[in-house]
């Protein structure tokens, strides 16, 4: 192995081409498996207080320079299974990064604390009475301060979020502006594409580095295919290190007396149904959120050009209750690309009337509060996931897709494109409510998008029916510890990434107090 190198923008990190021998055998204080949103903040937390820490990412390291603004070659370059990732009947994209960074490389940088009324849920529900909201602030107001979380001002607010304001004040309903960690924000609206500018505090550009200076060990490429135990004690992991062109480089044995598992919410239950650990209550897997989302795209008479300026600028929580619906709607900038991945204007001549008019559309994305019906599992070698709208989340998707629908149309639009697979078109208020209700709720008719896969390690104080203690140990490997969004017992109904960063700092605490 040759010394790894400080690339120019800053992160020292192995890669498959750094590598020379075909057998590595390495020892850590701890192993985390995966560098996103999880695993990135357990590695600085506890490599800060001194120990060894060595992550493992199965995904490239690409840095901020080349990043893509194109978005299908950066979904070629970040993103899990290159951007296909979908459930098992084809009817929701799932999409991940894949990557050093993980998934906070290519998100939106939207930040909201977990609510309270989830919380409180886990706390009755989950027996997590740890998890209050006084307990959990210090947790939330240290990942906001290290990663600069502030409101958007006023020059963040592109055209299509002024349309969504002016929408939702005209209706009464309360809107307001996002909060997110992207320091003096570009406004180049690509987040989903890596912010090359390097304003968007992903873990790339945060805590990565900053565990590295403490002495943190990056393996790029690297992907964990095992955990090792010794009587029923964690004791490291297994992993392969493969080049770019697909072929093996080299086997890796990490030898560790505690293994952190951050690989997200498909690939850490994956990883532990192929290690046959900590599943003797058969959780692990199941329960999986999401969080299906709907591109309500909307024709206005104006060009609205909402590929343009900050990508995300106000959201909608009048009906974020679960008493006052359980979704929430937040403006969206989208470019060509993106609009016609989540868009469903039909195909052939309608298709291309739609597109024609892409820079006259602004969009909302719809975000609901799915109960936990997937399921996460292996089918020989091929991962599966099971996850279908169920009924009991269709009227939210629907109160959602009429709220959507309702707001595009007081905001002055001419007409609301519903992406179901027959191409749906409301232009006036009095069709909303009996178009929406003709839905029905069948495999392929919604165009579906899931951004927050949650949910398959629960956490829970009950190992019948969960995963993992609140300390983020699992019930039955002393060692072995999760600390990515497979953790959440419900889903959280808001975008899940200050979530993790807090949990995940909590659990380096009990980590690093283990020790
Ligand atoms: C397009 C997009 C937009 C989003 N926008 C927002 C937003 O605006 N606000 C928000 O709060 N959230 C957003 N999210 C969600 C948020 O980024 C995730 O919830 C969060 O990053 C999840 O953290 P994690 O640690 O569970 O997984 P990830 O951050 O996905 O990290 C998991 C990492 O583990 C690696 N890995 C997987 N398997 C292995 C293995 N076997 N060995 C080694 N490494 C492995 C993966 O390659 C990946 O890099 C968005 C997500 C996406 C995809």
């Amino acid at each position: 192995m040759t010394t790894a190198l400080w690339r120019d923008s800053g992160l020292a990190v192995t890669q498959a081409k750094d590598i020379r021998e075909p057998r590595m055998d390495l020892q850590a204080d701890v192993v985390v498996v995966g560098s996103g949103a999880g695993g990135a903040v357990v590695a600085y937390e506890l490599a800060r207080r001194g120990k060894r820490v060595l992550v493992l990412e199965a995904g490239p390291y690409v840095p901020s320079r080349d990043f893509s603004e194109r978005f299908p070659e950066a979904m070629e370059q970040l993103y899990q299974d290159h951007g296909s990732q979908t459930n098992r009947s084809g009817d929701l994209l799932i999409l991940q990064g894949a990557c050093v960074g993980g998934s906070t490389v290519v998100n939106a940088g939207v930040c909201f604390r977990t609510p309270d009324f989830i919380l409180r849920d886990w706390q009755r529900d989950f027996g997590l009475t740890g998890l209050t909201r006084d307990s959990m602030r210090p947790y939330f107001e240290r990942v906001e301060k290290h990663l600069g979380v502030h409101e958007n001002g006023e020059h963040e607010i592109a055209a299509h979020a002024r349309l969504i304001r002016a929408g939702a004040n005209k209706l009464g309903w309360s809107v307001k502006p996002f909060q997110r960690n992207i320091r003096d924000c570009a406004l180049t609206g690509h987040c989903l594409s890596g912010c090359k500018t390097e304003r968007k505090q992903s873990m790339l550009v945060s805590y990565l580095p900053w565990a590295v200076a403490h002495g943190t060990r990056i393996f790029a490429d690297t992907r964990v295919t095992g955990i090792l135990t010794d009587n029923g004690r964690a004791t490291g992991v297994r992993a392969q290190v493969t080049g770019s062109d697909g072929e093996p480089v080299a086997s890796v044995t990490v030898t560790a007396p505690r293994v952190v598992l951050a690989a997200g919410a498909v690939q850490t239950p994956l990883l532990l149904l192929r290690s046959g650990l900590a599943n003797g209550s058969d959780q692990v897997g199941r329960h999986f959120a999401c969080h299906p989302s709907l591109y309500v795209s909307a024709r206005y008479p104006q060009p609205v050009h909402a590929w343009r300026g900050a990508m995300l600028g106000v959201y909608v929580d009048e009906f974020m209750a679960p008493e006052d619906g359980g979704f929430v709607l937040e403006d969206g900038g989208a470019g060509i690309v993106e609009l016609s991945m989540t868009a469903e204007p039909g195909t052939g001549a309608p298709f291309m009337d739609f597109m024609e008019e892409t820079r006259y559309l602004a969009g909302l994305v719809t975000l609901i509060h799915d109960h936990n019906v997937g399921r996460v599992r292996w089918d020989g070698d091929n991962k599966v996931i099971d996850y279908q709208l169920d009924d009991i989340d269709f009227p939210s998707m629907k109160n959602a897709l009429k709220a959507a629908a309702r707001l595009h149309l007081a905001a002055g639009a001419e007409q609301v494109h519903v992406p179901t697979s027959e191409p749906l078109v409301i232009r006036r208020e009095a069709d909303i409510d009996p178009m929406v209700e003709g839905l029905e709720n069948q495999p392929h008719h919604l165009r579906m998008v899931s951004y927050h896969p949650q949910g398959s390690c629960r956490m829970g104080a009950d190992p019948a029916t969960s995963v993992v203690a609140e300390s983020g140990e699992t019930h039955e490997v002393p060692g072995l510890y999760i600390a990515d969004a497979s953790l959440l017992p419900t889903s959280i109904i808001v975008n899940p990434q200050i979530t993790v960063y807090a949990l995940a700092t909590r659990i380096a605490e009990a980590i690093a107090a283990s020790a």
